[in-house]
């Protein structure tokens, strides 16, 4: 490594005082760094140099020529801009790589830092810096600088274009660059060798790779529900009735499918925690990896809750419409004006205003809970609590939120589900059906107490990875240790949790049942069925809750 290299991110420029760091004013001769290629990129890299106070050469075909370079800067030949720097940006497209091979005498020694991307993955054979590396043997090549554009060069990085990613075999020749990049105010993230090119130039190709999963599953859930809904409210109305009712797809609809789907996506937040908590307890051990779909789908938690918090905010806007809609305001007219043509009064039914105000203030409060988990999934928020507060919000008071918004959702069914004309076509409405899910989260949840899962997994992606290296670390001592079997008191209690989310699921499909058989036989056979049977199915499901309990 040439001398020249140390002094590189120490050196000035001499017209910009104000810029200049007091150590570094005192050397009165400062090194270059040498810019190829006189481009976008070339253009704004130049001018955060200069900003920060470095002095810039720039290596271009037509030196005479070129384009506008920032004021303050000099232009040369290839050649001569090499020899006069030992830090040289590679500002050109790989395409025109390849008079660089010309210059390997002049570049070998020197830190070649390359920037370049491509327009699409894997259309060469080797990654750019890579294939930069052959071209100069001499050279030291690293990889940095690719993610940023050269607009959030110049307009100085916000914070998602603050990261520069760096790859490079030389550790020597890595220092100067990550000084560089800190000067100009980024944060430096070194990814190892120059295997890690490749990757590192995919990087911009990708497009919002954590929220593919979550957009794609809601994008799923919508489509199918807006489908299911069609077809039990639209088409069999039409069907049954001869009357056209499809404006309901715009509105009443819609606040069918958002809080479905909100519900569904904050269940399926809670859901990998409790499927990692049994995994944990099933395998004796948490010091073995997760299943890959699980370590995925635990990624993505924060957008899916994200997404749910938007579908519920949606649910909120579309209900606080209902009274202004004309279809409201043409029932209510017509039902006041015939009563009152009739001569009729109804009577106040102080259970339905019950019913009605609980689901309403239920929802409210969980709407609340919601909100408070998205704020506090915001980094700025998010930063300024202690893990323990963290762990607290997103997991005490996301398991609240969850309750609330399930009991908001059964408060709005109530007894709609002895009601035979609710199952139509012999399906059930949407809600009942997006109630399966919380209500299995919840009741396992329940079940799993903490001499059922030891340490709970961690709900922040990004420490998550912390816990999973220290997981890794510890592995060889902490499997021969830990693999213990588990306590038989423990695989009871397992037992019976299953029995209990078995008991819950018998529920749903008693009911189901029920109703069916209550909507051919008479009401009171049926009647009888139902007492009989739920009252039978109540003693099992209680004996199974008191073992359970006494074992806790
Ligand atoms: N623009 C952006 O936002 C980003 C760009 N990059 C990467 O930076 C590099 C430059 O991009 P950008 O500045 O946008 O591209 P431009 O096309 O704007 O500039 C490329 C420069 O390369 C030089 N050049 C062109 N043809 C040749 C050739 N045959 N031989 C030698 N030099 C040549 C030219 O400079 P001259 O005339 O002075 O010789 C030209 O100005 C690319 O690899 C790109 O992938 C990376 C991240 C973001
Ligand atoms: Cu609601």
């Amino acid at each position: 490594m040439s001398d020249g290299l140390s002094d590189v991110s120490t050196g000035l420029k001499q017209e910009s005082v104000a810029l200049c760091p007091l150590e570094a004013a005192a050397a009165p001769q400062q090194e270059p760094l040498c810019i190829f290629g006189t481009g976008d990129f070339g253009r704004s890299l130049g001018q955060r140099l200069l900003q920060a106070g470095y002095k810039v050469v720039y290596g271009s075909r037509r030196p005479q020529s070129c384009g506008p370079v920032p004021p303050g800067t000099q232009v040369m030949s290839h050649m001569a801009a090499a020899q006069s720097a030992s830090l040289v940006f590679l500002c050109i497209h790989r395409e025109n790589y390849d008079f660089l091979e010309t210059l390997a005498h002049q570049l070998s020694g020197k830190v070649l830092v390359d920037v370049s991307n491509n327009l699409k993955k894997n259309i060469y054979p080797e990654a750019n810096a890579e294939y930069l590396q052959k071209l100069i043997p001499g050279g030291h090549v690293v990889k940095a600088f690719n993610t940023l554009s050269a607009w959030a060069l110049q307009n100085g990085p916000a914070d998602a274009s603050r990261q520069v990613y760096l790859c490079g075999n030389s550790t020597e020749a890595k220092q100067p660059v990550s000084e560089v990049a800190t000067k100009l105010g980024l944060s430096v993230l070194d990814r190892g060798s120059l295997n890690a090119a490749r990757e590192l130039e995919d990087f911009p190709l990708e497009l919002f790779p954590v929220w593919r999963l979550p957009l794609r599953l809601t994008l799923g859930l919508t489509v199918s529900f807006y489908t299911y809904l069609f077809l039990r409210d639209v088409i069999y109305t039409y069907v049954t009735e001869g009357k056209d009712i499809s404006f309901r797809i715009m509105v009443s609809l819609a606040n069918k499918v958002f809080p479905i789907v909100s519900l569904i996506l904050l269940s399926l937040c809670y859901l990998p925690g409790v499927i990692a908590a049994f995994l944990q307890l099933y395998r004796g051990t948490k010091y073995k990896r997760f299943p890959d779909w699980l370590d995925r789908w635990m990624l993505c938690r924060k957008q899916l809750g994200l997404i749910a918090l938007g579908y519920a905010c949606l649910h909120v806007l579309y209900t606080l419409i209902i009274p202004i809609r004309y279809y409201v305001r043409f029932k209510i007219a017509e039902s006041t004006i015939s009563k009152v043509k009739m001569n009729q009064t109804s009577t106040f039914d102080t259970s339905v205003a019950w019913r009605s105000d609980s689901y309403l203030a239920v929802g409210i409060l969980g709407f609340g809970f919601y909100i408070l988990l998205g704020i506090t999934s915001l980094p700025s928020v998010s930063n300024a609590l202690s893990w323990r507060e963290f762990s607290f919000v997103q997991s005490k008071l996301g398991y609240l939120t969850l309750f609330l918004c399930t009991l908001h959702t059964y408060l709005y069914g109530g007894t709609r589900f002895l009601i035979p004309s609710t199952y139509k076509w012999c399906t059930p409405p949407g809600y009942m059906l997006c109630l399966l899910l919380p209500s299995v989260v919840l009741s396992a949840q329940a079940a799993d107490s903490p001499a059922l899962r030891g340490p709970q997994p961690d709900p922040h992606p990004k420490r998550l990875g912390e816990e999973r290296r220290r997981g890794r670390q510890q592995k060889s001592a902490a499997n021969v240790d830990l693999k213990q079997p588990i306590p038989p008191v423990n695989m009871f209690l397992v037992q019976t949790s299953v029995m209990l989310l078995y008991c819950e699921k018998l529920t749903f499909y008693n009911i189901y049942n029920i109703v069916i058989k209550y909507k051919i036989a008479s009401y009171q056979l049926s009647g009888i069925t139902f007492s009989c049977s739920q009252g039978l199915f109540n003693h099992f499901r209680c004996c199974c809750y008191y073992l359970y309990v006494a074992h806790l």
